[in-house]
């Protein structure tokens, strides 16, 4: 039998399927890992926003990562939106407990659309909480912002904020992503040691939901197989840059990316070598 790669992912479902657990999911899946979800909230949520936030009961939480850790087992996890404090620190108190070192934490703040995802409150215990423990922490430029205190625009910037996330605030690497930066995307990683660039074309559309949690997802999914943090990140831009380029043109709003594009540009090009 074939040896299963398993991820979990903590984070609240999008009903659209762009974002969230959803989005999650499907990348898990296309990569030939193994995916498991805890919820933290429901959200209302289509192309065009977040309608309605439904936070679980903490204790239904609890139950599903006592559930599929104590059971399943999990190769890597990943956060998305924890929406409170408390939460923060169920997550953290589970990692913990279960030694999950293979922790991907996209620090998810505010939707697209505008909705904040993760209550003010809640940013010290990211900070404090969550980060240390984290094996690479994935926020886009606001984010990084909001937990540095740094002003981000420039590239030198971006660095500076990545060497503060595992500096200052105790991650073991930080990749801080450049999709709102102006021009060309850049991605920056700092893996504790040396920073590491990753710059792809930018496409001009408005089918951009859920590119950060399909990003760390695929980070997840490669550590769930045993990928060095480098190589995950390097497929994890591969993987969100074609899901982009190759927009399904769904809902009238931000549509989601597409997330078998990378998939099946595998299977073309196994089709070509035969
Ligand atoms: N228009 C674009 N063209 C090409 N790559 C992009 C574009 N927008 C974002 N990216 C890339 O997508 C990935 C996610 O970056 P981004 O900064 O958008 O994350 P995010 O804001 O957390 O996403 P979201 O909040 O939509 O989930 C990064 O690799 C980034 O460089
Ligand atoms: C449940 C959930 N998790 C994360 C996001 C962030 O994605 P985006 O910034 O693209 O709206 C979201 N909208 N909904």
């Amino acid at each position: 039998m074939e040896r299963v790669c398993k991820a979990l992912t903590i984070a609240g479902s999008d009903s659209g399927g762009g974002a969230g657990i959803q989005a999650d999911l499907k990348t898990f899946q296309m990569l030939e890992v193994y995916g498991m979800s805890a919820i933290t909230a429901v959200t209302a949520q289509n192309t065009l926003g977040v309608h309605g936030i439904y936070d679980l009961p903490l204790e239904g939480i609890q139950k599903q990562l006592e559930a599929v850790i104590s059971d399943i087992g999990v190769d890597a996890v990943k956060t998305g939106m924890l929406s409170q404090p408390a939460v923060i620190e169920l997550v953290a108190d589970q990692v913990s407990k279960y030694r999950l070192d293979k922790l991907v934490v996209d620090p998810v703040m505010i939707a697209k659309g505008g909705a904040s995802l993760l209550a003010e409150s809640a940013q010290h215990a990211l900070r404090t909480r969550l980060l240390p423990l984290a094996a690479v922490v994935t926020p886009n430029i606001p984010e990084a912002e909001v937990i540095t205190g740094l002003q981000v625009s420039t590239l030198a910037d971006m660095k500076e904020a990545a060497l503060r996330l595992v500096e200052q605030f105790g991650a073991k690497a930080a990749v801080v992503k450049g999709g709102h930066s102006q021009g060309e995307p850049t991605d920056v990683l700092y893996d504790g040691d040396t920073f590491h660039l990753f710059t792809e074309q930018r496409y001009e559309t408005r089918h951009t939901h859920g590119t950060g949690c399909t990003f760390s997802a695929v980070i997840t999914a490669e550590l769930a197989k045993g990928a060095r943090l480098l190589e995950a990140v390097q497929t994890a831009k591969r993987f969100i840059t074609l899901a982009i380029r190759n927009e399904l043109g769904i809902g009238a709003g931000h549509g989601p990316t597409n997330h078998w594009a990378y998939w099946r540009e595998g299977q073309t090009r196994a089709k070509e070598q035969r």
